[in-house]
This record gives C-alpha cells, sequence and structure tokens, in this order.
C-alpha cells in the first residue's frame, strides 16, 4: 500500500504517531519509530493484528519505509480523532468527566478487557493516555507494553497505575489490568492522578507495593461509583472483581444509558502525561541510564536501590521535565515521508 505521512498526532515513550492518507483516500494513524529501536512496536503489532473488537483500535497493516535516511518500523491503524481520554478529561472546563460519561467509558473499556482477557492477553498498561476516543466512544489503544496471561515477562506499565502485586514483582495478570481500570475511573473523575502527594516513581512504588493502602476514592462520586471503584482496588487479585463481573455491576448496568452522542468532543490529540505517568517499557532511558525492565525475579527494594544508585534523581527529573516540553510541540506541517511499498 501507497501512503503519505501527515502531521503529527503525538509522540510517546516509543514513537511518534502521524495522520496518514493512502492513495485511496482512506485516512489512518501510523506509529513509527526507527527500525533499531522498534522492538516496543513490533511486540505492539503482534498483539493488534490478532484483535478485533469494537472496544480496541483497529489494526490496518504494517510496514517498513526509508525516511530522511532511516528506516522506519510503521504500524498503521485506525485514526482516533478525539485523542486520548486524557485529551477529553482536560477539555471540560471543569478539568474531569462527569459520571455519565464515566460510566460510559468504563463500560466500553471493560467490554475491550473483557475481549482481550478472553483472548489471554494482559494490556499490563491501562490509562486514559492510553484510551482513545471517537464518535463511538473509547477504544483501547498501546499494546506496547501487553503480554500473554502466560508468559514470564518483565514486569511493565505504569507505576502510578500498578497494582500492589505488580509493583512487588509478584505476578501481572488479568486483576492488574482491573487495578488500573480502577485508577483510571478515579483519573476520569479528578482528572488528576490517582496517588495524590506522591511526587515520583519510586515512592509511588513504594506505596503501592508495601503500604497496603489503595488509592483515595473521590468523595463527590455516587455509591455506586465508589462502590465499583473499591472492587477495582481490591488489594488481594484473586479477591478483585473480574472484567465481567465489573460489567454488572450497578455503576456500569443502571448508568449506561443513550448518551453517546454527548460523549464526543472534538478534542485536539496531545501528550500531556507528566514523568510520573509514563510507561516502564524496555526501551524507556531515564537520563543516560536505561531503567532495566522490573522482572518478577528482581525484588522491588533491588529494583530501587538500582535507580536510585544509577542515576541522580535530581537529573533525572530535569531530564524528563526537558523531555515534556519536547513532547508537547506538535506540527501541523505535513512530514510528506512517501511510503514506497
Ligand atoms: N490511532 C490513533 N489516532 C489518533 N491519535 C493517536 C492514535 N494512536 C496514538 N495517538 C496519539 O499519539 C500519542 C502517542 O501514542 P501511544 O501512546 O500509542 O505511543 P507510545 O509511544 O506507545 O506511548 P507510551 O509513552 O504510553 O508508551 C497518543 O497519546 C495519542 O495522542
Amino acid at each position: 500500500m501507497r501512503w503519505t505521512r501527515g502531521h503529527v498526532l503525538g509522540r510517546g515513550s516509543s514513537a511518534t504517531v502521524s495522520a496518514a492518507t493512502s492513495t485511496t483516500g482512506d485516512v489512518f494513524a501510523v506509529k513509527s519509530a526507527v527500525v533499531s529501536q522498534s522492538e516496543t512496536l513490533q511486540r505492539e503489532q503482534q498483539f493488534l493484528s490478532i484483535l478485533n473488537s469494537p472496544f480496541i483500535v483497529a489494526y490496518k497493516g504494517c510496514d517498513i519505509t526509508k525516511e530522511n535516511k532511516k528506516f522506519m518500523y510503521n504500524l498503521m491503524m485506525q485514526y482516533m480523532p478525539g485523542g486520548t481520554v486524557v485529551d477529553a478529561i482536560n477539555n471540560q472546563d471543569c478539568s474531569r468527566l462527569n459520571e455519565v460519561q464515566i460510566s460510559s467509558y468504563t463500560r466500553q473499556v471493560l467490554q475491550g478487557l473483557v475481549y482481550i482477557h478472553s483472548n489471554s492477553i494482559v494490556h499490563c498498561d491501562i490509562k486514559g493516555a492510553n484510551l482513545l476516543v471517537d464518535e463511538s466512544g473509547v477504544k483501547i489503544a498501546d499494546f506496547g507494553c501487553a503480554k500473554w496471561a502466560n508468559e514470564d515477562a518483565p514486569i511493565r506499565g505504569t507505576p502510578m497505575f500498578m497494582a500492589p502485586e505488580v509493583a512487588r514483582g509478584e505476578e501481572q495478570g488479568f486483576p492488574a489490568d482491573v487495578w488500573a481500570l480502577g485508577c483510571t475511573v478515579i483519573e476520569m473523575a479528578t482528572g488528576c492522578s490517582p496517588w495524590l502527594n506522591v511526587t515520583d516513581p519510586v515512592s509511588v512504588l513504594y506505596k503501592i507495593a508495601y503500604s497496603g493502602e489503595s488509592p483515595d476514592i473521590p468523595g463527590v462520586l455516587s455509591n455506586e461509583a465508589k462502590d465499583f471503584i473499591s472492587k477495582c482496588l481490591i488489594q488481594d487479585p484473586k479477591a478483585r472483581w473480574g472484567a465481567t463481573q465489573l460489567l454488572k455491576h450497578p455503576f456500569i448496568e443502571q448508568l449506561n444509558c443513550n448518551i453517546d452522542q454527548d460523549l464526543w468532543t472534538e478534542s485536539p490529540t496531545g501528550i500531556l502525561d507528566q514523568y510520573v505517568w509514563n510507561s516502564i517499557g524496555e526501551s524507556q532511558s531515564v537520563g543516560t541510564d536505561s531503567i532495566q525492565p522490573m522482572c518478577s525475579s528482581f525484588s522491588l527494594r533491588q529494583r530501587i536501590e538500582q535507580l536510585e544508585g544509577n542515576s541522580d534523581m535530581g537529573n533525572w527529573r530535569w531530564k524528563m521535565e526537558e523531555e515534556i516540553n519536547w513532547m508537547t510541540i506538535r506540527s501541523n506541517g505535513s512530514g510528506g515521508a512517501v511510503a514506497d511499498d
């Protein structure tokens, strides 16, 4: 397929996402990384290419192009014009979503989770920044951290949204996605991080792993919403509710009505992540030192010692903030790259 790269829609830690058009006029999104640094993107392709659900961003193909003397790996997918749920939150005057919107979005994410879990896949990085919006609602995106349920993979994801068993390096199964969904509901309801007053990933991981606490449930929410979040944030992963069970929760069943049209906002895409919200994947760098993936055989204490030993935390923060400034720059011009095949 011949296609032309358009303007940048967003940048993540592993790739840049651009709008693109095919010669037949189809518009889609293309997520690209230099081939030598495309391991995460190729992993995402493996998962996305086998999934087919209205609640998952649709896969459109992949190829390799030569652009500006570099070989680029490209993952083509459905274009989602509403940006991310974080964009949707920030586009509200009050910087949070109302309960009807939250209920509707949460139902769609749950339907997506039921589907991917039934295919033995754990997403591992559910958060507002990885949920994309279009006129039909939200779809789960960014499978760069995903794993097979029975795979002994290093632990990945975003510290702020990590379940206690994940933060302790014990396991990362379906319940971890449900915990992250509970955190995402808090994010939608408050426009804030699920963990307040924690300023760096190391403190967040300590707190989640060893405090026995769960994020505060926003007091302004209805009793149904509070109860829903509490079922997602049960400390014991075996006692935590599953996605199928949560679909029948009153917060999901009672609040959902014909509101889909109201949810559609013409929001620009953007990157609003703070460094503590960023995913930890195999290729992420912190300062000049690469973060080693968190393996289940690797204790949190060892990992934190390694982080503290290897990097100056002040320097780390400065580097990440510098990166955020760069990441928020968006181009509206055409990149003009043409893919040959
Ligand atoms: N299909 C799409 N349609 C429209 N915009 C998209 C699409 N996919 C991604 N984007 C935009 O590009 C941004 C980066 O995408 P994505 O989060 O998938 O990249 P990433 O490198 O995997 O990020 P992360 O840092 O979470 O690993 C998103 O936040 C969003 O704004």
